[in-house]
């Protein structure tokens, strides 16, 4: 046989808690108004401890019911129409005094509204009702409307209280709507943020990706991927393609005699130049360790090879400081072009072929290679 025990909510709903503060003080108010009317009109005594329980005792009961139970929301709902039972009973019970019947009937009618709305306001009248015909048939249904002016007194007192604990209330849930709906502006507005933040990351990591990290020029894997684009634009455009391969010369020797660093400062040197004398539409990038690829869209050979020497030409001119020393180095530069479709790697190797030629020919020079140069006839 499995035994279930019952576990209290560990943490009841914050109505419950409001609820119980705003219970017990507006009870202890109407206990009061109740008190004296039973009093002054010099009703049975026996009311008293029936009001005490009824509006000091069960204010506490309804707490704990709606703290023990696993829906501590739906209990303290159902606690407010036990609430409207207990006002209805009161009503008839004392003949419909017509203070108290306002006090408690407006009450826990506006009480139920704030929670649930309009069922919560049928649900009050339904619980008040129930409770008035239960009273009714308990004692007699008996009509003594009037109430004594200290007793009017305490109920305009009473309900002036619950209704200004009703406001503030409505206020401090409004406040607390506020700052909820606030923080999740601002969470929103981090999100956002964050999103953006690893947004420009990727495209951070993408870029680095395509870039050689000495140089910052586009390496291989970019050359890759774009040179079979620009070559098919090209020829779709009906412009030639050409391709400017570069190797230093002898750049064993400047690391043998200069070191390593020294080297790197070399082709740092390099890069700058070709950046500085291609335009935007070129792509210039480290092809090997010291071999360096520019892709020429649109330009005929002619044009690539004076390209070609510019680059040769300025780099001759612009030594590198290496301490105390100036390297004056030079490069070596294979031209290569097409107007035709034909693979992006033949273009390179017709490129290396006339690389090899240059170097060949002694170094520091220009050699051109142009298998398909010829403008292709039209049809
Ligand atoms: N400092 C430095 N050296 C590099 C880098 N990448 C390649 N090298 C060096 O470049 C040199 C290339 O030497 P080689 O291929 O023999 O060619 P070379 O000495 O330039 O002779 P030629 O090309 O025939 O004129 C090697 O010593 C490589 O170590 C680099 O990133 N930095």
């Amino acid at each position: 046989m499995s035994v279930t025990r019952h576990t209290p909510s560990p943490q009841p709903h914050w109505v419950v808690n409001m609820n119980r503060r705003n219970r017990s003080l507006s009870f202890v108010a109407a206990f009061l108004t109740l008190a004296s009317h039973v009093w002054l009109q010099g009703l049975s005594p026996w009311l008293y401890p029936t009001l005490a329980v009824s509006f000091l005792v069960w204010p506490q009961l309804a707490y704990l019911r709606a703290r023990r139970s696993a829906d501590s929301m739906h209990s303290e709902f159902n606690n407010l129409v036990i609430d409207s039972i207990i006002f209805g009973l009161w009503i008839a019970g004392l003949g419909f005094p017509v203070w108290i019947t306002f006090i408690l009937a407006i009450s826990i009618t506006m009480n139920l509204t704030v929670f649930r709305g309009l069922p919560g306001m049928v649900q009050a009248m339904a619980g008040l009702a129930g409770g008035i015909v239960a009273g009714g048939l308990f004692v007699g249904f008996w009509w003594q409307p009037g109430t004594h002016w200290l007793t009017t007194v305490l109920a305009i007192s009473s309900i002036s209280m619950y209704l200004l604990m009703v406001g503030h209330v409505s206020f401090s849930r409004n406040h607390s709507l506020h700052g909820a709906r606030e923080r999740q502006r601002q969470t929103e507005q981090e999100l956002k943020q964050q999103i953006e933040e690893n947004r420009q990351l990727q495209e951070q990591l993408r870029e680095q990706a395509n870039r050689d990290p000495l140089t910052g020029l586009y390496n291989r894997r970019y050359l890759e991927d774009s040179l079979h684009r620009e070559m098919t634009r090209c020829l779709r455009q009906g412009d030639p393609l050409s391709l400017v391969l570069i190797d230093l010369d002898h750049f064993k020797s400047v690391n043998d005699r200069y070191g390593h660093s020294a080297g790197d400062l070399v082709i740092n040197q390099l890069a700058s130049v070709l950046s500085a004398l291609s335009r935007a539409s070129d792509i210039v990038c480290r092809f090997g360790g010291e071999e360096f690829l520019v892709v020429l869209p649109g330009t005929g050979l002619e044009a690539a090879e004076a390209r070609a020497e510019d680059y040769r030409r300025m780099f001759e001119k612009t030594p590198v400081a290496v301490g105390d020393n100036l390297l004056s180095v030079t490069l070596s530069a294979g031209v290569a072009c097409s107007y035709r479709e034909i693979p992006p790697d033949d273009l390179i190797r017709q490129a290396d072929l006339a690389l090899y030629e240059a170097k060949e020919a002694g170094r520091n020079r220009v050699a051109c290679r142009a298998p398909w140069t010829s403008e292709p006839q039209s049809a």
